[in-house]
Formats: C-alpha cells, structure tokens, sequence
C-alpha cells in the first residue's frame, strides 16, 4: 500500500516551553488507512495535526505527504498545498451561512475550476451518502447541527483530499448524529479509500478507526490495531484509556 504520510522523528517544542509538545514522534500511514489520535489533554494532539497539516512547523524532523517535504513548502506554498490536497474537518461546521448548502459543498471544486456539471454531480453523489441530499437547497442556519457536520465533512471529501484531517468531528454532535456521521465516514473510508487521522477524545468515535496511536507527554505511548469486530475494538480502547486515567491519578497522588 501507497505511504501517504511520513512522519519521521517530529518534535515540536513551542518558544519559552520548558519541554518538547511533541518529543521524536515517528509514524507511517497507508493510503486507505483510519487513524485515531487519541491521549490526555495536553498530549500533543493538537499540535501533532498543526504540523502534519502545515497550519505550523515542527522544530525538528521530517514530514513527507505523499513524498513531499513539507519543509520544502514556504508560506504560500503550503497554502496551496492544503488547498490541493488536504481535508479538514473540525468540532465547528465553519459553514458559510451566506450560501446554500449545494454552494458550500461545492466551493472546493469551484475553486479547483470544476465545470458546474462535474460539481453538481459529485456534491449530489456524496450528498446522498451523507443523507442531506434533500437539504441541498436550504441555508446552514436551516439545517440541525448534524446535518451542518454532515455537510461540512461533504465539502472536506468532494475534493478527494489525499488526507482528511478530523479534528473532535463527534465534539459537538448528539450520541445519534456522532454515530450518523462516525458510519459515514467509515463507509467513505472503504468505499472511497479515503485516509482518515482522527483526533478525539472519545473511544466510541475511536472505535471506528482501524489503527489508534495513544499520546501520552507528546509521544506514542501504545498503539492499538483493530483485528476483529469494532465492538471488541471499543472495549480495549476503555481498556488502555482507563489504565492510563489510573496510572495518572496515582502520579497526581504521590
Ligand atoms: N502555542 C503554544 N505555545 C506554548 N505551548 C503550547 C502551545 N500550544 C500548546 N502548547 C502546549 O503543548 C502541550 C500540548 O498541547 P496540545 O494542545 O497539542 O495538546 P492536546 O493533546 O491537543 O490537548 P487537548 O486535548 O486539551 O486539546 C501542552 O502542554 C500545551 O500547554
């Protein structure tokens, strides 16, 4: 399988900060791969997706997608870059409410010069995936908070992004439209071969995953693979989580 995403020996450490938010971090990631980042606050998550998203830089080691250096890319650079092949979903939908929900999805391909056809169509297509292919003609401010998520992460895919970054997309979502959106996004997983990097703190959302790194003082602390159904996934998932929950309590008492 195709590597996408190379991360070789990250480490971030912010000005003034005392010690590294990101200390040697190494990982690969196959096309097609589902990835979850999950750890306590303050692991690194977030600051892990800002270099791997070139929204920042690591003060040392390497970042390659799709064998491009991201250290090669200057500021407008790496704008384009996300623009071209970056996906970005987040716990807010970031809609713009000025346009309807066909016109928000469509903005990537417009910006990419799709003709008006191509765009209609694939944004119908993957409206219908995601279940909001009757809302297409209302405002976002007509749409209930998952049907906004589910339009939003429509717009991160349509352009086919080489990753989609996901960043809590389940934060702010009912347990049914968290689930709703989880599905689908494991079904564009399979169907489309959409690579996944999800950061949450939930293992329910977790369990949809195929892979899980657990940070921990900014490094991978363990990583989980999913062998069998989702159901055993998510029960080893609470498992580790709640052995580190108690491993840190007891270092807080002591
Ligand atoms: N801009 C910054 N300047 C200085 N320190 C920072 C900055 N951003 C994050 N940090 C520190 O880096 C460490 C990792 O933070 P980060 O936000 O990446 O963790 P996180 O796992 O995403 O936490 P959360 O789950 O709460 O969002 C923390 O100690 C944090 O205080």
């Amino acid at each position: 399988m195709k590597t996408v995403l190379d991360v070789k020996e990250v480490t971030k450490t912010y000005p003034k900060a005392e010690s590294p938010s990101l200390n040697k971090v190494s990982f690969c990631m196959s096309a097609g791969e589902f990835i979850g980042i999950m750890g306590a606050s303050g692991s690194g998550k977030t600051t892990l997706l800002n270099v791997l998203s070139t929204i920042d830089t690591p003060t040392s080691g390497d970042i390659l997608i799709n064998g491009i250096h991201l250290k090669d890319l200057n500021d407008s650079k790496a704008a384009d870059f996300r623009r071209d092949n970056l996906g970005f979903i987040f716990q807010e939908y970031f809609l713009l409410d000025s346009l309807t929900i066909l016109e928000n999805i469509s903005v990537p391909l417009t910006i990419m010069k799709y003709s008006p056809q191509r765009i209609e169509s694939m944004v119908r297509s993957l409206a219908e995936r995601f279940g909001i292919a009757t809302q297409l003609d209302k405002y976002p401010t007509e749409l209930s908070g998952g049907q906004r998520q589910r339009a939003s992460a429509a717009r991160a895919i349509v352009k086919q992004p080489s990753i989609l970054f996901a960043d809590e997309p389940t934060g702010a979502l009912d347990s049914n439209s968290a689930t709703e959106l989880l599905k689908t996004l494991k079904e564009v997983n399979e169907d489309l071969h959409t690579t996944i990097l999800m950061v949450t703190h939930d293992a329910y959302a977790a369990s949809f995953a195929n892979r899980i790194l657990i940070f921990k003082d900014g490094c991978i602390l363990k990583e989980l693979i999913k062998s069998d159904s989702r159901h055993n996934f998510y029960e080893s998932i609470v498992e580790e989580i709640s052995k580190l929950d108690t491993q840190r309590r007891q270092q807080n008492e002591h």
